[in-house]
C-alpha cells in the first residue's frame, strides 16, 4: 500500500523552491494566441504523457528529455516527472502552443516524484493499536489492519471505500478508537442501520460502556449525550443550527455518497461539521455511482486543500462544457488520473476478488432496525403477545398459538424497516439482490413499494406455478441492470439458481435455520465467483429477539458438525445480537421447544398458520389488522389449526 500526504508530502520536498517553481506552472499557462493546444496527464506515480497535436518545435523537445518515450499505438508521448519542469519551460517558450500543466493536487500529491532523489515508501507502517480492546484488533482481517494503517498514516482522514462486505464498519470503529481521546465521537449512518451501528460498537469496543452509546431519534434531541453519538443523515438535516454549531473532533460518515449532492440538505448539514472535524473517516463501497461529480463533496470533506473550488474539478475531471445555460459537468474526463490522485492522497479500496482468501465464502451480518414508527395498536400487540408468552405455563398447543402470534404481529411491524433498509441497499448502488420474507403481506407490501419506485424485480413464492420459476430466475440471472428478486422463504428456498447476485437479505426470520441456509445458498453455490453476504434484519422489541439467538445458535452447531456451507471462519463469526429482554431466555427455549424438536407439531400446519394469518381476523382485542389482507370468510382463525 502506498501513500503520501499532501502535508507530509509538501513538507518533505527537499526544496520548497523546487516546489514552489513547480506549483509556480499551474499559474498563468493559457495563451490566447495559441493555434495548438495540448494537456499533461499523470499515468503513473512517476510518469505523465502530453496529450498534444504534431509541432515540429514541440517534437524536437520531446526528443531532448532524458526519459522520453513515443508510444506507437497510441502515438503518445510520455516521460517521468523527473523531466516534467524541463519540459514544461521547453513548451512555454513556443507562441503558438498552450500546454495545460498537470494541475495544483497532483503537483503536491506526487511532489516526492518530481525530483527522483527519493524513493517512493511502498511500505505503511504499522499503526500502535495497544491501547484500543483486544476484542477488535485481534480480530482484524490482515487487510483491514492495513486499512487501519493507511488511516493513521492519514491522519484519520480517509475515504475507506472497501467493497461491499469487507467490514468498513469494523475498520471505521478501530480507527476511531485509535484516536480515542479526541471523542465525543459522531457517527452519521442512514437511518435504516443506526441502530446496527451501536450493536458494532458494543460488539468492538467492549470497554465503552453501552450507556455511552447515544442514537438519537429525534431531531430535538442531544447530539452529544454519549461519547459515541449516532444519527441519520436525515435527521442530522432536521437537526438544530445550534446543535450543528459545536464541532466534534472525530467523525464517520457511513455512505459517504449520500454526500454526492451539494444542494440537498444532508449535505448542507454535513460540510460545516466535516470542515470542523479534525479526522473523518468516510465509508462508502461506492463513492460514485454514475459520475465523478458526484465525489467532490467527499474530496473536499477530507482534503478540503485539494480542489477548493469545484469549477477546477469539474474542468479536470468532469469533461466540463460551458453551455448556453452554464456549465454541465455531467460529463467524465481523465479518470486514470483522479484514480491515482485518490489512491495517493485520500481513498483505500479493495475489492472482494483482491481479499477473497482472506473472506469467509459465506459473511452474515445482523441489521437491528427499529419499529419506532409503528402505530401504538401494534406497539400494544407486541408487548400483550410478549407478555401471553410469559404466561402459558407447559401447555403446549398454548404456547405455540402465542408464539406464533407474536410472529405475525412481528412481521406487520417491520414492513416500514424493511422498506426503509432495500430503498437504503438501493440508494447504496446494490443492483441485484434477494429479498427472502415469509408473511404473503410482507411480501406484497415489498413488491408494491418497488413497483411504485420502478425497480424492476422478480416474485417467487408458493402461488409461482412450477413453470414460470425457470423464467423468473433467468430474468433475474441474466439482468444487466437493477433487480431484486422477493422470494418467499418456505416457497422458494430450494432449488433455484440466483448466483448472479452476492448479497441476501431476510426480511424476516424463521424458525428453521435449515430452511434459512437452504435460502442463503440460493445465492451460495457453484458458479458463485465472490463472497456472499447476508443481512438479516432484526427488529428489537419483536419475536426477532428471541428468534434470532436461536437461529444463531442452531447455525453454529450445523456449521461445526459440517452441515451447513458457511464457511464461517472463527474470525468472521456471526454478530451476536444482544437482547435485554428478562424474559428472553425462557422464550427462546419456548421456540426451541415448541419449533424446533421435531415433536408432535406438524410444520406445515404451523406454516399454514403463519400464511394464513394475514386473512384472519385480530386475535384479540387490538382492533382491525391493517396492512394485511382482506379477510376472507373461509379462513381459520389461528386457534383452529392448534385444535385439529
Ligand atoms: N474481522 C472481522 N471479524 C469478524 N467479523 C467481521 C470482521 N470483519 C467484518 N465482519 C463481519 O462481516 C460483516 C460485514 O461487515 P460490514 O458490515 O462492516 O461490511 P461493510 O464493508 O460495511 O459492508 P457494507 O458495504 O455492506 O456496509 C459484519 O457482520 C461484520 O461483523
Amino acid at each position: 500500500m502506498e501513500a503520501l500526504d499532501v502535508a507530509a508530502a509538501t513538507s518533505r520536498a527537499h526544496d520548497g523552491a523546487a516546489l514552489g517553481a513547480l506549483l509556480k506552472l499551474c499559474n498563468g499557462w493559457q495563451k490566447p494566441g495559441a493555434t495548438l493546444q495540448g494537456q499533461c496527464i499523470l499515468l503513473s506515480h512517476t510518469k505523465f504523457e502530453v496529450d498534444i497535436g504534431y509541432h515540429n518545435d514541440v517534437i524536437a523537445g520531446f526528443k531532448q528529455m532524458p526519459t522520453k518515450n513515443y508510444d506507437m499505438q497510441t502515438r503518445k508521448w510520455s516521460f517521468s516527472l523527473k523531466d516534467y519542469k524541463r519540459l514544461m519551460d521547453h513548451l512555454s517558450g513556443i507562441a503558438a502552443v498552450e500546454v495545460e500543466p498537470l494541475p495544483r493536487a497532483i503537483v503536491q500529491a506526487f511532489s516526492a516524484s518530481f525530483d527522483g532523489s527519493e524513493a517512493r515508501s511502498l511500505v505503511v507502517p504499522e499503526a500502535d493499536l495497544s491501547s484500543i480492546d483486544s476484542t477488535l484488533t485481534h480480530s482484524l482481517m490482515p487487510f483491514q489492519r492495513e486499512g487501519v494503517n493507511f488511516a493513521v498514516l492519514k491522519q484519520g482522514r480517509l475515504l475507506l471505500a472497501d467493497d461491499m462486505g469487507l467490514g468498513k464498519t469494523v475498520q471505521a470503529i478501530c480507527i476511531a478508537a485509535y484516536y480515542r481521546n479526541e471523542w465525543p465521537l459522531l457517527v452519521v449512518a442512514p437511518s435504516s442501520v443506526r441502530f446496527t451501528w451501536a450493536e458494532a460498537f458494543r460488539r468492538w469496543l467492549p470497554s465503552l460502556s453501552a450507556d455511552r452509546i447515544n442514537v438519537v431519534v429525534k431531531a430535538k434531541e442531544n447530539l452529544r449525550s454519549g461519547l459515541v453519538n449516532i444519527i441519520s443523515y436525515d435527521l442530522l438535516s432536521r437537526m438544530d443550527k445550534q446543535q450543528l454549531g459545536n464541532p466534534f473532533s472525530v467523525l464517520i460518515m457511513d455512505e459517504s455518497h449520500f454526500l454526492k449532492n451539494m444542494k440537498t440538505a444532508r449535505c448542507k448539514a454535513a460540510l460545516p461539521l466535516l470542515k470542523a472535524a479534525k479526522r473523518v473517516i468516510l465509508l462508502s463501497g461506492t463513492p460514485a455511482m454514475s459520475r465523478p461529480s458526484e465525489l467532490y463533496t467527499q474530496i473536499l470533506a477530507v482534503r478540503p486543500t485539494l480542489f477548493p473550488r469545484f469549477h477546477d474539478f469539474g474542468q479536470r475531471y468532469c469533461a466540463a462544457k460551458q453551455m448556453a445555460w452554464g456549465w454541465d459537468y455531467s460529463g467524465s474526463s481523465n479518470l486514470g488520473e483522479l484514480k491515482l490522485l485518490l489512491e495517493e492522497s485520500l481513498m483505500l479500496r479493495r475489492l472482494k476478488s483482491e481479499v477473497l482468501s482472506q473472506l469467509p465464502s459465506k459473511q452474515r451480518k445482523v441489521v437491528t432496525v427499529t419499529i419506532d414508527g409503528v402505530t401504538t395498536r401494534l406497539k400494544t400487540a407486541l408487548s400483550a403477545a410478549a407478555e401471553r408468552l410469559t404466561r402459558v405455563n407447559n401447555n403446549k398447543k398454548e404456547e405455540k398459538e402465542a408464539l406464533l402470534l407474536f410472529y405475525n404481529h412481528t412481521a406487520e411491524a417491520k414492513l416500514q424497516a424493511i422498506m426503509e433498509y432495500i430503498t437504503d441497499m438501493l440508494e447504496c448502488g446494490r443492483e441485484k439482490f434477494l429479498v427472502f420474507a415469509h408473511h404473503k403481506s410482507v411480501l406484497d407490501h415489498i413488491t408494491s413499494e418497488l413497483g411504485k419506485r420502478n425497480v424492476t424485480y422478480i416474485r417467487i413464492d408458493g402461488a409461482t406455478p412450477s413453470a414460470e420459476r425457470q423464467q423468473l430466475c433467468e430474468k433475474f440471472q441474466f439482468s444487466t441492470s437493477s433487480c431484486v428478486a422477493v422470494l418467499s422463504i418456505t416457497a422458494a428456498n430450494m432449488g433455484l439458481t440466483l448466483h448472479s447476485a452476492d448479497l441476501v437479505i431476510f426480511a424476516e426470520l424463521f424458525w428453521n435455520p435449515g430452511v434459512l441456509i437452504q435460502a442463503e445458498d440460493r445465492v451460495h453455490r457453484i458458479g458463485q465467483t465472490s463472497n456472499v453476504n447476508i443481512h438479516y434484519l432484526v427488529a428489537k422489541g419483536t419475536a426477532d429477539d428471541h428468534l434470532w439467538p436461536m437461529i444463531q445458535a442452531k447455525m453454529n452447531v450445523l456449521e461445526q458438525v459440517g452441515l451447513s456451507e458457511s464457511n464461517l471462519s472463527d474470525k468472521a463469526v456471526n454478530a451476536s445480537f444482544h437482547s435485554k429482554d428478562r424474559n428472553q431466555k425462557s422464550i427462546v427455549e419456548m421456540f426451541q421447544r415448541s419449533f424446533c424438536e421435531g415433536d408432535d407439531m406438524d410444520e406445515d400446519i404451523l406454516l399454514e398458520a403463519a400464511n394464513d394469518w394475514e386473512d384472519s381476523p385480530p386475535e384479540n382485542s387490538c382492533g382491525q389488522h391493517r396492512g394485511m389482507a382482506a379477510q376472507s370468510p373461509n379462513k381459520k382463525n389461528i386457534k383452529d389449526y392448534f385444535s385439529r
